[in-house]
């Protein structure tokens, strides 16, 4: 097929990679000229993917329309706080019976809405059934490594999902399907915020029992909110949930653990931004996850603790003791109240 990748961050070239091990034609949106001149002609991304060697048959383009225009599967890769824009500049110049596919884990921080809610709301109706997510424990590192990885395609139909799955699937990469849409974009964008809540914990050495407690407690309260969304609870004991969570909140290579850790060494929220250099993707996603628990009504006290540690400057140790500290109550709300 012919491929076009909207970003060229880690995550956008790392799925040029399997794709063009899957031997389609890809090229790939670089927002920066130099980048895309790197990536033809040394075929790196330094950047981004340091000590990569890219296929040669990747090409690169600084222009967006030129990277989706006769394209019969256009992968979205930028950061969540971009999409809406992206998209909205390609609409026009995308084949109607092209595959979307999205690979973003955040939430808009204006409205709330999912990803592929903004893509409905960007793209021409004929590609609305065309639209899928992608999903699961994935870091680019080790993808682009060739490094044995499984993720999930979800879609509204499960020709688009198991298109993207035919796509993408090889030796290294396993696709499931799943028709959860919801589960598979909540699950993705709210693991983030445990995992900066893991690296805090690592960054005052508060040791293992706590890492589980935030993460099994984590996925209680993500799974709370997905399914008030319409999500099936059952996502969020596969990839894109527990899948999702313990890789990001364990691994070295997740860019919400090592920020978190920074700030649980006491450093700023500007400070860990500004080394970063990649996108955090948790740091949004808790504001917006913050306000929908108001709004929905759900609780979500670990989200509550981290938007009071990023937003009101409140000291991670307090919020520690602040969680400890709440009013005792059941493991399993659900069930103890049946
Ligand atoms: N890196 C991973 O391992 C990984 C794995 C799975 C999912 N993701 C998700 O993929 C998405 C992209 O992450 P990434 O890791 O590739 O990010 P990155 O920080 O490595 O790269 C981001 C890319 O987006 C571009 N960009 C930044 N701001 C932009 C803007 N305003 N408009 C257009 N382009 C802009 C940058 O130039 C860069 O090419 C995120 O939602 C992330 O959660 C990342
Ligand atoms: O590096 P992170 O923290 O953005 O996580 C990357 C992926 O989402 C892991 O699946």
């Amino acid at each position: 097929m012919r491929v076009g990748i909207v970003g060229s961050g880690s995550w956008g070239t790392a799925l040029a990679i399997v794709l063009a091990d899957n031997a389609h034609q890809v090229e790939i949106w670089a927002r920066r000229s130099e980048q895309a001149d790197e990536i033809n002609r040394n075929h790196t991304n330094e950047e981004y993917l340091p000590g990569i060697q890219l296929p040669d048959t990747i090409k690169a383009s600084s222009k967006l329309e030129q990277v989706v225009e006769g394209k019969e599967m256009i992968l979205f890769v930028v950061p969540s706080h971009s999409i809406r824009q992206v998209a909205r500049q390609v609409s026009g110049y995308i084949p109607q019976e092209a595959l979307i596919i999205h690979a973003i884990k955040g939430l808009e921080l204006e409205t709330h809405k999912r990803i592929s809610e903004i893509l409905l709301e960007e793209l021409p109706v004929p590609l609305h059934e065309r639209i899928a997510v992608l999903s699961g424990p994935s870091h680019a590192e080790e993808v682009s490594k060739r490094s044995p990885t499984t993720v999930v395609v979800a879609s509204n139909s499960i020709k688009t999902a198991e298109e993207a799955q035919d796509a993408l699937i090889n030796q290294h990469f396993r696709v499931y399907t799943n028709p959860d849409v919801v589960g598979l974009e909540i699950g993705g964008a709210l693991k983030n915020i445990i995992a900066l809540g893991a690296g805090i914990s690592d960054g005052l050495q508060f040791g293992d029992n706590a890492k589980a407690a935030l993460m099994t407690r984590g996925l209680a309260e993500i799974s709370r909110l997905g399914v008030y969304m319409g999500a099936n609870p059952l996502t969020f004991s596969g990839l894109a949930g527990v899948g999702d969570l313990i890789v990001t909140c364990t691994s070295k290579h997740s860019r919400n653990w090592r920020a978190g850790n920074m700030l649980g060494q006491g450093h700023s929220l500007q400070e860990v931004l500004s080394v970063m250099g990649m996108v955090v993707e948790g740091v949004k996603t808790t504001k917006a996850s913050y306000e929908l628990s108001f709004q929905c009504g759900i609780e979500m006290p670990i989200t509550q603790q981290l938007y009071q540690v990023l937003f009101e400057n409140k000291e991670p140790r307090k919020a520690v003791e602040d969680l400890m500290g709440r009013l005792k109550t059941h493991e399993m709300e659900e069930v103890a109240h049946n």
